[in-house]
């Protein structure tokens, strides 16, 4: 076992992001261990997308430092799967959705290439796993957008990466499917000890999954169980106005007030009501 099998998945230390001249957050420690299920939170524009980026190898960061599966980021690590934020595939696009999943396999950890047939048993056992099976050989073009994600989804799995980078993979997805997905993700990081990371808007959905939650908002950031982040005097400190969080039938409401328009922008429509 190396000293990267030990560590945290992923960590920060001390990091400060900025984007064109602008500090997006700063002064960000945060460690995500082996298995763990963390949500990000946080209006539009807050830098949840550039966070990932920066493990990605994507975007350097303005000070500090970061680790994702024990090295420095650097781009196209097998260790990192990433589903990116939900873009449509043009419809003219050959590409079926099997090939689109197969384009995830880069071989094993020790640089042996897989074979056709080994590829395709893994591709075929994700695609099932995402519910995809009765449309992937279809043209990626001409499917839905749902459809879509659950393949890019299987795709990000294909290399078993250490560290799984979700950006809003439940958009467009139909509640049965969204509980699907993160099951799939849920039974990734128990049985195989995968870090889950996962941007979203959409925190009920979440909830019974997640371990913590990061919540990035008006430049700072505030991190813990979904319990100690997403009551009404934390979120107040972290907008600096008050923000009302309310359980509703077993649902959190987060309500903005009037003084940070920022807050009524994080809008999963089961999230925010503009007050
Ligand atoms: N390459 C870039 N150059 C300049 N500004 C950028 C660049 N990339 C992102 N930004 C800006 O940085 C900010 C953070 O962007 P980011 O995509 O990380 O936000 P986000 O929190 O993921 O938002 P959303 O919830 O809307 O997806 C935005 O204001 C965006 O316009």
């Amino acid at each position: 076992m190396s000293d990267a099998d030990n560590g945290p998945a992923v960590r920060f230390t001390d990091a400060t992001l900025s984007v064109g001249g602008r500090v997006l957050w700063s002064g960000l420690d945060l460690d995500v261990q082996p298995g763990e299920f963390l949500a990000i939170l946080g209006p539009n524009g807050t830098g949840k997308t550039t966070l990932l980026k920066a493990l990605l190898g994507l975007q350097q960061l303005a000070g500090g430092s970061a680790q994702v599966a024990g090295q420095t980021p650097h781009r196209g690590s097998s260790q990192v799967g990433y589903v990116p934020q939900q873009k449509m595939f043009d419809a003219d696009l050959g590409l079926r959705g099997v090939d689109l999943v197969c384009l995830g396999a880069d071989g094993d950890r020790f640089g042996v290439p897989w074979s056709r047939k080994r590829v395709r048993a893994k591709a075929a056992e994700l695609i099932e796993a995402v519910g995809a099976t009765s449309y992937a050989s279809a043209p990626i073009g001409r499917l839905s957008g749902g459809e879509q994600q659950r393949l890019r989804i299987a795709q990000a799995l294909m290399s078993d990466p250490k560290v799984l980078l979700c950006d809003e993979p439940l958009t467009s997805l139909d509640l049965r499917h969204q509980e699907g997905v993160l099951e799939l993700l849920d039974q990734r990081r128990r049985q195989r000890n995968t870090a889950v990371l996962m941007v979203t808007h959409e925190i009920n959905p979440i909830l019974p999954f997640v371990d913590r939650i990061l919540y990035l908002a008006a430049g700072r950031f505030a991190q813990g169980t979904p319990d100690e982040v997403l009551t009404s005097e934390r979120l107040s400190r972290l907008y600096g106005t008050p923000i009302d969080v309310l359980r509703v039938r077993g649902r959190v409401v987060v309500v903005g007030g009037g003084e940070a328009p920022e807050a009524t922008h994080h809008c999963g429509a089961d999230v925010v009501i503009p007050a």
